[in-house]
């Protein structure tokens, strides 16, 4: 529900940036009146200061605002304090509250729903340990409970859900073998949010017109006509395409945030797999933000993937001129990789992208050389449907160089065997 707010925000030794706050106030659908800051250790009765607190509640009633949002984790103390202290009525949410209303609106998949359902779970059940046993009874929310059978309760419902999480289909290990194995690479974009990795998926796709797994045709426009609406992607999308003969798996995945809440990140672990399990990662940024920002958030990223190989992308260079985009691209975390630039809706830098995703690749290379024969024409479509054909000769005998993964090749050095041994000639692989 879109409410009036006004927000509040803490940091310990610099102004707070409240740019982030304000957008997730408005992905929430919100409507920011006003914003007050404070540069101050942690005050342990609000996190902010008690007259920092009045000023809010001052600004409040001077707005007509219904809502208050904290720019950090309050604790259910805190949280309660707030409340009380403020007019009748107003609500307050802290950052943690507000990602996941955010993540809840956004749901629309029954992975995605129970993934939410169960982070809420998860942060009440912490809630309620932390207000166990307290003499405070906080408004509507009890602490006198020897027998701890509210935190069984919730316990019970987080078994419940991870249970209903457990029966959906998943895209097992053993299903990611097969794929491996029948020549397909994995490739995961991901990134903060709003990087614009799901843009950069469909233009992938359709830039190169292949085959579409599995997205409803309108997903483009939703996501291309609102401007800056966090968290758009909660489940992963997979999309085929092919790339200098190589074929791709590429996944969205669902975008990260800084102190993206820990019980969030637990229960979309299984998205994260996809980026940890992946061939490669592109890691996607948005170049148009400040240099600072930037670098948190690639950091942010960083820490969550994986140690396989990173393709860098610095999307959005269209908003900026070649002289940001160099002082960007230096301040990039050195354990990185020199950034591909990029524009997802202006299609520009795709083949650089290609490129060096398809160098990052596990890649062998082997030569055959094969008698003619219907055996050996089946090997040569069976290399084409697994990997790169890079050049075929029809000499005396066939001669065929294969490009793909290492288990590709084993699978074709195999396979010559057996063409060469049923013609009864010597092949050479
Ligand atoms: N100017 C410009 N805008 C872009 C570019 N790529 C994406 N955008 C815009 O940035 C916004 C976010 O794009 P998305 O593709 O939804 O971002 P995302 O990384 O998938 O975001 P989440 O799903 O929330 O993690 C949209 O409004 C896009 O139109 C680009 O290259 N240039
Ligand atoms: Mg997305």
């Amino acid at each position: 529900m879109s409410r009036r707010t006004v927000l509040a925000a803490r940091t310990t030794d610099e102004r707070p940036d409240t740019n982030e706050i304000r957008a997730l106030a408005e992905s929430a659908g919100h409507e920011v009146v006003a914003e007050h800051t404070q540069t101050r250790p942690e005050d342990a009765t609000f996190d902010l200061g008690r007259g920092k607190v009045d000023e809010v509640a001052e600004s409040i009633r001077e707005h007509d605002a219904r809502l208050v949002v904290v720019d950090n984790e309050l604790t259910p103390s805190q949280f309660f304090a707030w409340t009380d202290r403020l007019p009748d009525g107003v609500e307050v949410r802290d950052r943690f509250r507000l990602v996941l209303d955010i993540f809840e609106a956004r749901a629309s998949t029954r992975r995605a729903t129970l993934q939410v359902e169960l982070a809420r779970l998860q942060h009440e059940l912490h809630r309620r340990r932390e207000v166990q046993g307290r003499d405070t009874e906080y408004k509507g929310f009890p602490t006198h409970d020897p027998e701890g059978e509210w935190i069984r309760e919730v316990k019970l419902r987080i078994d419940r859900v991870q249970n209903r999480l457990d029966e959906l289909p998943e895209e097992g290990d053993e299903n990611r073998a097969r794929k491996h194995d029948a020549g397909f690479d994995f490739v995961a974009l991901a990134g903060y949010t709003n990087a614009g990795k799901s843009t950069l998926l469909h233009r992938l796709a359709d830039d190169l017109s292949l085959e579409d797994l599995g997205t409803g045709p309108n997903d483009l426009a939703e996501t291309v006509n609102v401007e800056d609406r966090l968290f758009e992607t909660l489940d992963t999308t997979t999309r085929r395409c092919t790339v200098d003969g190589r074929r791709l798996l590429v996944s969205d995945t669902v975008g990260f945030i800084r102190d993206l809440p820990h019980d969030l990140v637990e229960a979309f672990r299984s998205t994260l797999v996809e980026a940890r399990e992946a061939d490669v990662v592109v890691l996607v940024a948005d170049a148009s933000k400040p240099v600072d920002a930037l670098r948190e958030r690639v950091r942010t990223v960083l820490d969550e993937v994986g140690d396989g190989p990173v393709v860098p992308v610095l999307n959005k260079a269209d908003r900026v001129d070649d002289t940001d985009l160099e002082r960007t691209r230096a301040a990039l975390p050195d354990a990185l990789d020199e950034p591909v630039a990029l524009s997802a809706t202006k299609g520009a830098g795709f083949d650089d992208l290609c490129e060096r995703v398809v160098a990052a690749l596990p890649t062998e290379t082997a030569t055959f050389e094969l008698p003619h024969g219907d055996e050996t024409m089946g090997f040569v479509a069976w290399c084409h449907d697994h990997g790169a054909v890079d050049a075929v000769e029809y000499g005396d005998r066939v001669s065929l160089e294969l490009r793909a993964r290492p288990s590709v090749v084993e699978q074709a050095r195999a396979r010559a065997t057996d063409v060469t041994d049923g013609a009864g000639a010597d092949g050479r692989a």
